[in-house]
Parts: C-alpha cells; sequence; structure tokens
C-alpha cells in the first residue's frame, strides 16, 4: 500500500505515496471522493509513538503515520520521532523549512485519519486531575499530577522563543478548568474595598504591553544536585527553563488603578484559582517596589507566543515576573492583594527559599532565609547531548545563558576540556536595554576536535553585566530544596574514529 520515497538532495522529494488510495495520479478521473477517513482521539495517536506501535503525528486536524516516512526524512529519523504521537506544530515552529507547500503535500500523502473534536474535559469523582489539559508526548515528564515537564534539551536551543507546546511545565496542583466568559479578577484597592475586573476589562481599558521573558523554575539541573545527595524532589534536567513572548496589561497601571502610589511600600501577593482539595490555593508575592517600576515590566498577562495563554500556563490570566525566580509568576490568578507582608503561603514562607549545605531537615529555619525573587547568573550546554558520541573535525556547541534581575549576559566561556582551556562563544538573541534584560541568549561555539581525541569534557559557564560568574562546583552549592543549582554545566562526549 505505500509506495516508497525517495529523496534526491534537499529539497527534491519524489512519490512518498498515500496510506489510503492513490490520489495523485496524473491522470485521475474527476475526484471521485474516497472513503471517510477514520477518527482517532488524541490519546489514541499518542499510543502510536515508535516504530514498534508506527510512529503517528498530527497536524491541524489531521493524523498522519510516518512510520515509511523515518528513513526518507531529511532532518534525520530521530527528529521525527520527537513529534511522535503528538502534534508537529511545535516542531514546525522551530523548524519553518517544514512550511513549504511541497513539504504540505509530502505530509498529505501519509493521511490515516482525522482528529476527533475535543472533549471538553469531564471531571472525574476521586481524581482532582482528570480535568487537566492534553500534553505533547515529546515532553519528558517529571511528574504526571500534578503536572511537571520539560522540553527535549536539543530543542530547547532551536528557536529563542519557545513554543508554548514545548515550554516547560511546573504546575502545583491540578490545572482549574475557568470559564473566561464569568471569569473575575479580584484586586484589593488602597482603601481597602474589592474591585471585580473581567478579562474585557483588563483588555479594553489597559494599555497592552509585550515583553519577551525567560521563566526559570529554581529547581532547574536539581537533577545534579540529587546525584550528589537526593534532595527527593523533581529531578529536573536543564530544561525547566523557556522563554516566551507575553502581552497583557501591567501590573503597575492596575495597581495605580486600584490607587496605589510608587511611594508605596511592602509586597503584592497573588492568589491562583489552583487548590489542594483542602481548599487552600497557590500563592506568592514580589516587592512593591518590583511591581511598581515602571522598568520592572510585571504583566498581567493573557497572551504567550501571540496566542491566548494556554491552560497548562495560566488561561486565562497569569503574573509574568521578568528576572524574577518561576514560583512567583502565579498562574490562573485570581486575587491580588497589596500588605506589608509577604504572601502568607506555603511556597513564600517554606519553600523555595536557599540554604547551606550545612542545613538538614532537623536544623532548617525557613524564618531565617529570604525568600527567593531574582536568581543567578546560569547557563547550560544543550548540544551536543551528554554521552553522545561524535567524530573528529567540526563540532557546535550550543546552549543557553541567562540572568535574573534583567542582568544580561556578557560573555559565555566554554570549555572542551574540562576547564583548562576556554574559547568565548558566540552570543545571539533579542538586545534588550541594560537592567531590563529579561531574556536569555543564546550561544554557539564552532570548535575542531583533532583526530587522535578520546573524549571530550565539555563546560560552561557565563557572566553577567554586574560580572556575576556561575561557581564550578555544585557541592558546595548543594541545599536541602534543591534550589538554585547555577555550577558550570558540563557534558562529556565520547570520540569516536572519523
Ligand atoms: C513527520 C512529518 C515530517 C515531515 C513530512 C518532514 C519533512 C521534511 C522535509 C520534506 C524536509 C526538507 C525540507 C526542504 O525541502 O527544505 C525536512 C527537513 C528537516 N526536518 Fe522535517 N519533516 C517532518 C518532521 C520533522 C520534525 C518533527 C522535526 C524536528 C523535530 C524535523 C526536522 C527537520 C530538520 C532539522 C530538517 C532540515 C534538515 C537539513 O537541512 O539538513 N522534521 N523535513
Amino acid at each position: 500500500m505505500v509506495a516508497a520515497g525517495t529523496v534526491l538532495g534537499m529539497g527534491t522529494i519524489l512519490a512518498y505515496g498515500d496510506h489510503r488510495q492513490q490520489a495523485t495520479e496524473v491522470d485521475a478521473p474527476e475526484s471521485t471522493p474516497g472513503p471517510p477517513f477514520p477518527v482517532f482521539t488524541r490519546q489514541e495517536v499518542a499510543r502510536h509513538h515508535s516504530e514498534a506501535d508506527r510512529v503517528w503525528v498530527t497536524y491541524g486536524s489531521d493524523v498522519f503515520d510516518v512510520t515509511d516516512f523515518l528513513e526518507l526524512h531529511p532532518g534525520g529519523k530521530s527528529k521525527i520521532l520527537l513529534a511522535a504521537g503528538g502534534a508537529l506544530e511545535p516542531f514546525w515552529a522551530l523548524y519553518a523549512m517544514h512550511k513549504q507547500e511541497h513539504v504540505l503535500e509530502l505530509l498529505q500523502g501519509y493521511k490515516v485519519g482525522e482528529l476527533s473534536p475535543e472533549e471538553p474535559p469531564q471531571p472525574t469523582p476521586g481524581d482532582p486531575y482528570a480535568e487537566d489539559p492534553p500534553r505533547h508526548p515529546a515532553l519528558k515528564i517529571n511528574t504526571l499530577k500534578p503536572f511537571n515537564a520539560e522540553p527535549p534539551s536539543e530543542l530547547l536551543t532551536e528557536n529563542y522563543l519557545t513554543p508554548s507546546q514545548l515550554f516547560f511545565k511546573r504546575n502545583h496542583l491540578p490545572v482549574p478548568v475557568v470559564d473566561p466568559a464569568t471569569y473575575r479578577l479580584h484586586v484589593r484597592d488602597a482603601r481597602g474595598r474589592t474591585l471585580s475586573l473581567s478579562l474585557r476589562d483588563l483588555k479594553r481599558n489597559f494599555p497592552k504591553h509585550k515583553v519577551t521573558a525567560t521563566v526559570q523554575c529554581a529547581g532547574n539541573r536539581r537533577a545534579e544536585m540529587n546525584a550528589i545527595q537526593n534532595t527527593n524532589r523533581l529531578g529536573w534536567g536543564i530544561g525547566a527553563i523557556s522563554t516566551a513572548c507575553w502581552g497583557g496589561a501591567r501590573l503597575r497601571d492596575v495597581l495605580v488603578h486600584a490607587g496605589y502610589k510608587p511611594s508605596d511600600e511592602g509586597h503584592v501577593s497573588f492568589e491562583g484559582l489552583d487548590k489542594e482539595p483542602n481548599g487552600t490555593v497557590y500563592g506568592a508575592s514580589i516587592p512593591f517596589k518590583k511591581a511598581m517600576d515602571p522598568e520592572g515590566d510585571v504583566l498581567l498577562a493573557y497572551e504567550m507566543n501571540g496566542e491566548e495563554l494556554p491552560r497548562d500556563h495560566g488561561f486565562p490570566l497569569r503574573v509574568v515576573v521578568p528576572g524574577i525566580v518561576g514560583a512567583r509568576n502565579v498562574k490562573w490568578l485570581a486575587q491580588i492583594s497589596v500588605g506589608p507582608e509577604e504572601s502568607k503561603s506555603h511556597w513564600q514562607q517554606k519553600d523555595y527559599k536557599g540554604f547551606s549545605p550545612a542545613v538538614t531537615w532537623d536544623t532548617v529555619d525557613f524564618s531565617k532565609a529570604p525568600a527567593i525573587q531574582e536568581l543567578p547568573v546560569q547557563s547550560a550546554i544543550t548540544e551536543p547531548c551528554p554521552n553522545a558520541s561524535i567524530t573528529p573535525g567540526e563540532l557546535t556547541v550550543k546552549g543557553y545563558a541567562w540572568s535574573g534581575g534583567g542582568q544580561s549576559i556578557v560573555r559565555v566561556d566554554v570549555s572542551l576540556d574540562g576547564g583548562k582551556s576556554w574559547h568565548v562563544a558566540k552570543l545571539a538573541g533579542e538586545e534588550q536595554a541594560p537592567g531590563r534584560a529579561w531574556a536569555w541568549k543564546l550561544w554557539q561555539l564552532e570548535a575542531i576536535v583533532p583526530p587522535g581525541t578520546k573524549e571530550l569534557n565539555i563546560v560552561c559557564k557565563a557572566v553577567d553585566s554586574n560580572y556575576n560568574q556561575q561557581p564550578d562546583k555544585v557541592g558546595p552549592i548543594w541545599n536541602i530544596l534543591g534550589v538554585l543549582n547555577n555550577a558550570w554545566h558540563q557534558v562529556s562526549v565520547s570520540v569516536g574514529e572519523d
């Protein structure tokens, strides 16, 4: 049934075939409609995520079986396998050369069905996570309930903005189901009254601002800390960090509307609609000064990468606090209040704080450590992958670098010999104003691996505009919560024969 295709160099692709019918015959009679395509749910598609189960992908509302194209793919089999069982869109946002007519025609030849219309989420008694949204199978899951997952690290630096479906997900609780028509944001105003703002109010009454900002979880790279001594907390790799262009109202404008003055002091507390079974909601706070700073760029965001905020990222409204740890970027925002004290929530008081390696669960005193706000300078290697096997000759090393508090990245040093000698990487990314460099820089180093080399120990370290640098070892910054790991990132690869 499947006519094998032939690839004649880049761009020249012949006859890959049609899985259902030979519909591309040159002299085909007046097109007679074929039998209707079968309909599949996203869950059924997701079961086809390996060659053994056949590799299915979706594009729009169509389902394709691309198993027979794997070996023919100009981008390689491994790349298609990243999308196996899920949507092509986030990958094709990274590799835009697919948005050409001949590629789409080629894909049509592999169509095997259509997606059934999205079922509205069904509450299941006893499972508070039953109404969580569908996710892309390419994500590497840390925990399913609550959903915590990161993209494959080599994809992180394929595009400056992370496609929303691949953006890391860090949920503390089930994703709430919110009706945008009845949604209200409650803001305690300066006179103690509660303002109730609809989404329409926020969109119509406050100017829309766009900010490109990186969000990083404090636990990014915890796996390296867990390898030293297990913290028994989410073992994030290097992918608990992503970048998006956010759009929404400025928090400052809403606070001014609510009667606050820049000279006021204290903290702005946020509460989400995500709840524990006992009714406790997620909450966090940021300093009032940051919220009111005209250059602080804090948003009440309703857009992510030019589209409506996805459910996993806080639909219909979330806080985006550029330069500040992800945990304060409260999603599914329900309430804002201003007061002399920080949020009383567990996540502000008893989590997301840094401690000495000497502190244990028996000796920890959470009241002694400040809540994490701005994060330290960070960088990581996304390519090559750890334990990859490479050949002598040209080597491209890629990665990301970012610093908290709006500090820009001024340099990334890369070593191929474990830190004995260094090279300076080339930086790329949006130029953002000093002190407002909210988004990461992607970096790249082209190197030559001499013949006879057996292995490389690749290391990277970044320098920010305050000349803050990363510490060389994880051990001395290990802590019971496994947060703030910004040690030099290291990747070892073996070098085979050419
Ligand atoms: C399953 C459906 C897919 C089809 C039908 C497809 C098809 C193609 C075609 C026809 C090209 C050559 C484009 C040109 O003429 O310039 C191409 C290139 C490429 N594809 Fe795909 N692709 C698919 C999935 C993917 C996925 C999921 C990824 C990434 C995760 C990917 C990554 C690439 C890359 C990196 C290239 C460029 C290769 C090079 O220039 O050396 N493709 N693909």
